[in-house]
């Protein structure tokens, strides 16, 4: 059996970190250079079993705990890794004060009193500041050797990935701190350990493969294979997670070469630093702003991604997993690491510290960050694969073997059945399925049998001096042979659901599937007790639009669209609805919350009941959206979709004005008819679904039709001015359903109108509506959109922290210290209808800026919006006035 070790080096590159902002800018003019680099080695996805597995994860519950006190305690059955919850070791190192800042003459502000304690210690002219103590599992001062940070730090960590867990090691701190330097070392004496353990475990065959790979403002390079190109994609495997597309993984050789393809990497590094410098804008860019004044520097400083989402995600840990939504897939550094992060790893940070007084905020940040990790727990356990299966089920398949034997020779020995013997004992106990059991057909022996049947036979004759010790010792035998085959079915069963679980992503995912069952269950007895309704009933998703829109249509007029119709069409967008907010994230965050805490299980259940849910303090990020795109199926067992009815949401919903509802369809209808007729008589035959086939190729899906019309009604959004929150509403709610078909026809035909309404009213005086209504104009669209925008640009200092916005401003190209960044942001908000990441991401932002999910009446407000037709034709089509109204604009 082959083990596989992958080692893989990872090294992340920028150019001004997430603190900039606190950093006077004298003290960024300082600096030689403005780029921050932090490396990672990370070792990942060892596969052992034996008796290495016997091993248990220990937790370690107070910080203070070195990381070499750990405990380990070996488990009692190879079932036993199960993940325990483990926090992060942070370790710090301070290094020495180094030539440069001793020329500058700079002081030493920091001074490691203990082996676990760094004190701010300013020299006497600075006591004014307040000085500081920070606590850690370990602090390494100027002297220490690399050798102590690796064996008193970060060891353990490391060789838990011969013990089959996945370990990340990484160094964190400013430029010029002592990442480099501490890796490097660290990686070697990795090295050595690993290739130790090889040489003293001569009974297996170990592999060790290692990728490298370099992160530069959010573009991912293969340090292995500098042709593979700058930005390498990441993917998103169902079994591994995250991985990097076409990533080259070399198998190495021994420990010299092991030591050779890391100094590729390293070196692929320096080259890139250099190339990056001569060929990239953005390095060029970086060469600039070192010798650029104050407001250039500020002006153009580009803050990594990565590093911001690791520095949220870290503090977002740090107060809890359940705190909320945590953004791994923001960054592609946080993709990669998100097993290290609060998953299935064993993780260690170094922070490296520069002791010099000119750093100070740098390294008071490094600290805070550090001590944030500190409170990051993960859930290392056992990588158990099917080889280890495998292995367990040839043990027990030998086992059953032996007692076979056993009870063969006994069976010689003594003919007649003694009332000892229960031979459904053994069998029972050893019932698993397996594949490898040998099979004996009535007295049948092979040459092979039949010798070991005689060797059997002497030794029994030796051993036994009567039949009735014979017995005993065979019942005994029996026993142990029992409790082995209960034991091994036991930790099959173990086995086979961590297997899965790893399949799944990991333990996190198959929890989360196991509660979404639990919930699918719940909906089902409430379902029961109320009337089934089949989603898009009437409405067949593989046949055309048109051809399931005049069956819509004939079914409305044949069943005289009675109201009870419209309300079931009502209650099939309610399942849709329901469907978007149980696939948020949040909501399932939010129902883990609740087995803690039951108490706010009422609460959670009537925010999931609400359309468009999320905390609120979850910013609705791409892999928030992520889960609109592709809603996490909530059918049930049976294949029955989740219903509502009956409960307080749903009532809500029903309260819609289904006067305006009814007319809204039977003129939409009637409209469909007339143009349904009007191709028939053009030779069009709509209905015969055959003839279509033949005159235009097999019918296009619903999904396809549905994906047309969205880009469609999207590009119809932005050229007619329409309200950004109308636009968010509409893109999340409906996003595919077959029940979606008759919305979509609607907004279509709307905004189609609207359209051309605008393009014919040219520079003419806009129509004016009676009453209060504003004319509908083109530039009267304008200007409502441009106040909404205020009003979201409002929005953005009492629904996002300032790291959310910090965040947002930076993914969305806004200088942080712009003039009106605030608006600057939310005017480029849904300003792009061909790139749909833009469109998903600004329907997430204006999402939460308007809030939808705290309203109850959201969902009616937003059927009333968009679908209520006023007894007035043009009324209709500004159907997102109201929107203002509910904004109170
Ligand atoms: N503990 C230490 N003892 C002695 N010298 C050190 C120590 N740590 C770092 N140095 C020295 O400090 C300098 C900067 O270290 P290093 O290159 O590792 O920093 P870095 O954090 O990797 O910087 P960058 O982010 O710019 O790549 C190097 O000359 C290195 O030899």
């Amino acid at each position: 059996m082959e083990y596989v070790l992958r080692v893989r080096i990872l090294r992340l590159y920028i150019n001004l970190c997430t603190w900039i902002s606190s950093i006077s800018l004298a003290s960024l003019k300082e600096r030689s250079v403005l780029y921050f680099y932090l490396a990672f080695s990370t070792f990942l996805h060892l596969r052992i079993a034996g008796k290495d597995i016997s091993y248990k994860m220990s937790t370690r519950t107070t910080p203070g705990t070195p990381a070499s006190k750990m405990d380990r305690t070996p488990a009692s059955t190879p079932g036993g890794p199960k993940a325990r919850e483990e926090k992060i070791v942070v370790t710090v190192r301070l290094r020495p004060l180094s030539k440069r800042e001793l020329n500058l003459k700079d002081q030493v502000a920091w001074e490691c009193v203990d082996d676990q304690t760094i004190i701010y210690k300013p020299p006497s002219q600075e006591r004014s500041i307040a000085s500081a103590s920070y606590t850690f599992d370990k602090v390494f001062g100027p002297v220490s050797e690399t050798e102590a940070v690796y064996e008193e730090g970060v060891k353990n960590v490391a060789l838990s990935a011969l013990m089959g867990i996945n370990a990340t090691i990484f160094a964190y701190g400013q430029t010029s701190s002592g990442k480099t330097y501490t890796m490097r070392g660290i990686t070697e004496k990795a090295v050595n350990d690993i290739y130790n353990h090889i040489l003293n475990t001569p009974e297996r065959d170990f592999s060790i493969k290692i990728s490298g790979l370099e992160i530069y403002n959010e573009n991912v390079r293969d340090l292995l294979n500098s042709d593979s190109g700058r930005n390498l994609k990441l993917l998103d495997d169902p079994e591994k997670g995250t991985v990097v597309e076409k990533l080259v993984e070399e198998t190495a050789n021994g420990d010299q070469h092991l030591r050779h393809l890391i100094s590729i990497c390293e070196a692929q590094r320096q080259v890139g630093e250099t190339a990056l410098n001569d060929t990239s804008s953005r390095s060029h860019q970086i060469i600039r702003l070192t010798q650029a004044d104050g407001a250039r520097l500020r002006e153009g400083c580009h803050i990594n991604l990565s590093l911001m989402t690791l520095t949220t995600v870290i503090r977002k840990l740090s107060v809890g997993k359940r705190s909320g939504h945590i953004p791994y897939r923001d960054s592609k550094l946080t993709r990669i690491l998100q097993h290290s992060l609060g998953g299935n790893a064993r993780t260690a940070i170094i922070c490296t510290l520069s002791p010099a007084m000119t750093h100070v905020e740098q390294s008071r940040n490094t600290l805070s960050f550090a001590t944030r990790a500190k409170e990051v727990t993960n859930n290392a356990q056992v990588n158990m694969m099917e080889m280890e299966i495998e292995e367990l089920r040839r043990q027990r398949d030998l086992a059953q073997y032996q007692v076979e034997e056993l009870r063969r020779k006994v069976e010689e020995e003594q003919p007649t059945s003694s009332p000892f013997e229960s031979p459904h004992q053994v069998k029972k106990c050893l019932s698993f399925s397996g594949q490898t059991t040998p099979k004996r057909v009535g007295k049948e022996l092979t040459r092979c049998d039949k010798t070991r049947k005689t060797m059997g036979r002497q030794t029994m004759r030796q051993s036994s001096a009567t039949p009735f010790t014979l017995v005993h010792e065979i019942r005994k035998l029996e026993q142990l042979q029992e409790q082995l085959g209960e034991e091994a079915n036991r930790a099959l069963e173990v086995l086979q659901k961590e297997v899965a679980c790893h399949r799944l992503g990991n333990q996190d995912a198959a929890e989360t599937i196991a509660k979404l069952q639990a919930e699918i269950r719940e909906m089902r007895t409430v379902r029961s007790s109320t009337k089934e309704i089949q989603v898009g009933d009437g409405i067949a998703p593989n046949r055309s639009v048109s051809a399931n829109l005049k069956e819509e249509i004939t079914r409305l007029h044949t069943q005289g669209s009675t109201i009870a119709d419209l309300e079931e069409q009502l209650e099939n967008v309610q399942k849709s609805i329901d469907k978007l907010v149980l696939a948020l994230p949040s909501n399932n965050n939010q129902q883990s919350n609740n087995e803690a805490n039951p108490k706010s299980k009422t609460q959670s259940k009537k925010m999931k009941m609400l359309p468009l849910g999320s905390k609120d303090d979850d910013l609705l990020s791409s892999e928030t959206l992520q889960g609109y795109e592709k809603p996490t199926p909530t059918k049930s067992e049976d294949g029955d979709v989740s219903s509502r009815e009956g409960t307080p949401c749903f009532q809500r919903s029903s309260s819609v004005n289904m006067r305006k509802m009814q007319k809204m369809f039977q003129t939409a209808a009637e409209e469909n008819v007339l143009e349904l007729e009007a191709n028939e008589a053009a030779g069009y035959e709509m209905e015969n679904d055959e003839n279509l086939f033949e005159q235009q190729g097999p019918p296009v899906s619903w999904h396809v039709t549905f994906l047309e019309q969205r880009q469609l009604i999207i590009e119809l959004w932005d050229v007619c001015q329409v309200s950004i929150i109308h636009r968010t509403q509409f893109y999340l709610l409906f996003k595919g359903d077959p029940a979606d078909q008759i919305y979509m026809e609607v907004e279509l035909r709307r905004l189609t109108w609207l359209q051309q309404h605008f393009s014919e009213l040219g520079n003419a005086s806009p129509a004016v509506q009676g009453d209060s209504k504003p004319p509908i104009s083109l530039s009267a669209s304008i200007k409502a959109l441009k106040r909404e925008r205020e009003f979201l640009a409002k929005r953005l200092i009492t629904r996002l922290s300032v790291e959310e916005r910090d965040a947002l401003y930076i993914k969305w190209d806004v200088p942080l210290d712009g003039k009106h960044r605030k608006l600057q942001f939310v005017n480029k908000l849904w300003t792009d209808p061909h790139d749909s990441k833009h469109v998903q991401d600004s329907a997430g932002i204006v999402a939460k800026l308007a809030g939808f999910c705290e309203s109850g009446n959201a969902s009616k407000e937003m059927f009333e919006l968009n679908f209520a037709l006023p007894s007035d034709k043009r009324q209709w089509f500004l159907g997102w006035d109201p929107i203002s109204n509910l904004i109170h604009l």
